[in-house]
């Protein structure tokens, strides 16, 4: 049997494209890539790929949360200043509370990417006992925002904000997430650090 505490992921791709099928919806294979490599715990997926239409993305969070009982939903999306642009509205309005440093750090991150990096208005909130975080649609931001930007020997330039996911989970009574440090180093407090289990 795993020691590892079993988790549930929402992963939410926002495209119009996608989801008419004009292009190939490459944002929930690029999350659930991008995870399966960082987490260690066992994980069972939820995917939805929906347009970028307000209630119903609200719709699918409250959902993904509340029923499906997801501890972590990311969303790829429609997090733009463009008119269909409301990722970040409708995640406003399913949050029990706001978490801004998730956003600045994003932003931050991505400007050693690209100049265009402060057109994201990408938010993340708590629901419950969920976190819920907005990544920009391209997909290769999701690896950039989530694993941060390393030097040749792998150290962090900037640090990705998985860093600080699994703590904020354990602060939300989530289950204790461990990761895989070649890719991503969790950060908690020592006092937070569960010994690990005897082999
Ligand atoms: N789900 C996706 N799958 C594949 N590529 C995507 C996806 N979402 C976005 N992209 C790519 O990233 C670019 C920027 O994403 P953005 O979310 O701004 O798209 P958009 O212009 O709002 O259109 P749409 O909502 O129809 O994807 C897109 O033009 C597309 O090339
Ligand atoms: N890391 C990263 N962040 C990024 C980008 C990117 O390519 N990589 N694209 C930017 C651009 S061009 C836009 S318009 C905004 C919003 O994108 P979205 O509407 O697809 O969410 O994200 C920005 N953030």
């Amino acid at each position: 049997m795993s020691d590892f505490d079993p988790v549930r992921i929402g992963v939410v791709s926002i495209s119009d494209r996608a989801s008419s099928g004009v292009y190939e919806d490459k944002g929930v294979p690029a999350l659930q890539e991008w995870l399966g490599r960082a987490v260690r715990n066992p994980v069972s997926w939820e995917t939805r790929l929906i347009p970028d239409e307000q209630e119903r993305i609200s719709a699918a969070l409250r959902g993904l949360v509340d029923q499906a009982g997801c501890d972590l939903v990311l969303t790829t999306g429609g997090t733009g200043p463009a008119p269909r642009d409301v990722t970040p509205e409708a995640t406003l309005a399913v949050a029990d509370k706001v978490m801004p440093g998730f956003g600045e750090q994003m932003r931050q991150i991505s400007l050693q990417f690209v100049p265009t990096a402060i057109l994201s208005r990408q938010v993340a909130v708590i629901r419950g006992k969920a976190l819920i975080i907005n990544l920009p649609g391209q997909p290769k931001s999701i690896a950039e925002t989530l694993e941060g930007l390393k030097d040749a020997d792998g150290r962090a330039i900037v640090h990705g904000i998985f860093a600080a996911v699994p703590y904020c989970i354990d602060l939300i009574g989530g289950p204790y997430i461990e990761t895989d440090e070649a890719v991503c180093k969790a950060f908690r407090p020592k006092s937070a650090i569960r010994p690990a289990a005897a082999t």
